[in-house]
């Protein structure tokens, strides 16, 4: 079993016992009764390339990274630091991250926030929207296609914009057939864990210039966003170097700095 199926394993477990407590339909009248989704596709446009902060406490790979008493506190120092989205994990079991993880971050922030986990089901999208998420992870690495292309309008018909993660070109066009329209492409592969921070460079160049091109994992300061920003990026998805370094605010603020630098516009550096 790869890393990925024990992963999904674990979520269904949880998930099975969150569907016997909260109701669907108690999902979409929180849903309704908080305020409209924020947009994610918007905010990730643009000029430079976007910076997407991530609230992680562990990871599958490296354990343990930060304890995160506070991930509210985190994701303003983030938004301060000129991030453009907030990431916030909510699997439990190798990630450490809740849905009151999510609901804490929402309101404590003005910019979208992005709900981070393992969702293969309408409900877990409703959950997404009743606790404050604009934005929602899908993996094509653990849909089969027709799923991932219901889901993917199912999201939007909520008001949740998808970011849809690929890590090689077969995923990449499965995203593009299934309608995607923010592909991030992750340099670490969620079945063997491997980081390859080539898999940009690879991908992204194919995909049509309308897809915001989101490079996940493995940034580790402004260098590899400049990297990748060269292969084409519209933002960069940030997380383990920003939880385990000193000042969060200010690692930031040096990614969005990066990313706004004049040499990088028109085309990001390529014009
Ligand atoms: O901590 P990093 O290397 O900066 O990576 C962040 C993010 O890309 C990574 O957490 C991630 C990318 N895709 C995922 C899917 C599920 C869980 C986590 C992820």
């Amino acid at each position: 079993m790869s890393v990925l199926d024990e992963i999904i394993e674990g979520v269904r477990e949880d998930l099975a016992e969150r569907q016997a407590r909260v109701s669907l339909d108690d999902l979409k009248e929180r849903a309704a009764a908080g305020p409209p989704a924020k947009d994610g596709a918007a905010a990730l446009k643009g000029e430079g390339v976007r910076v997407i902060c991530e609230v992680k406490r562990s990871s599958p790979s490296k354990g343990a990274l930060a304890a995160i008493a506070d991930p509210a506190a985190l994701a303003v120092d983030y938004e301060t630091g000129g991030a453009s989205v907030i990431s916030v994990l909510t699997e439990q079991r190798r990630f450490g991250g809740s849905l009151a993880d999510l609901e804490a971050v929402r309101a404590k922030v003005d910019i979208p926030v992005l709900r981070k986990d393992f969702v293969f089901s309408a409900y877990q999208l409703w959950e997404a929207r009743a606790h404050g998420a604009d934005m929602v992870l899908l993996i094509v690495a653990a849909l089969e296609q027709q799923p991932l292309v219901s889901l993917i309008e199912r999201a939007e018909s909520i008001g949740l914009t998808p970011l849809v993660e690929a890590h090689d070109e077969d995923e990449a066009q499965r995203a593009l057939d299934a309608g995607a329209r923010i592909i991030g492409i992750n340099a670490r592969n969620l079945k063997t864990l491997e980081v390859d921070r080539g898999n940009f460079a690879r991908i992204a160049p194919e995909l049509p210039a309308h897809v915001v091109k989101v490079a996940e994992s493995g940034v580790r300061g402004p260098h590899d966003l400049i990297a990748y920003a060269n292969d084409g990026a519209d933002a960069v998805l940030v997380g383990e170097s920003l939880v385990t370094g000193k000042d969060p605010k200010s690692a930031v603020a040096d990614l969005v700095a990066a990313g706004a630098h004049p040499a990088l516009r028109h085309g990001h550096g390529r014009g």
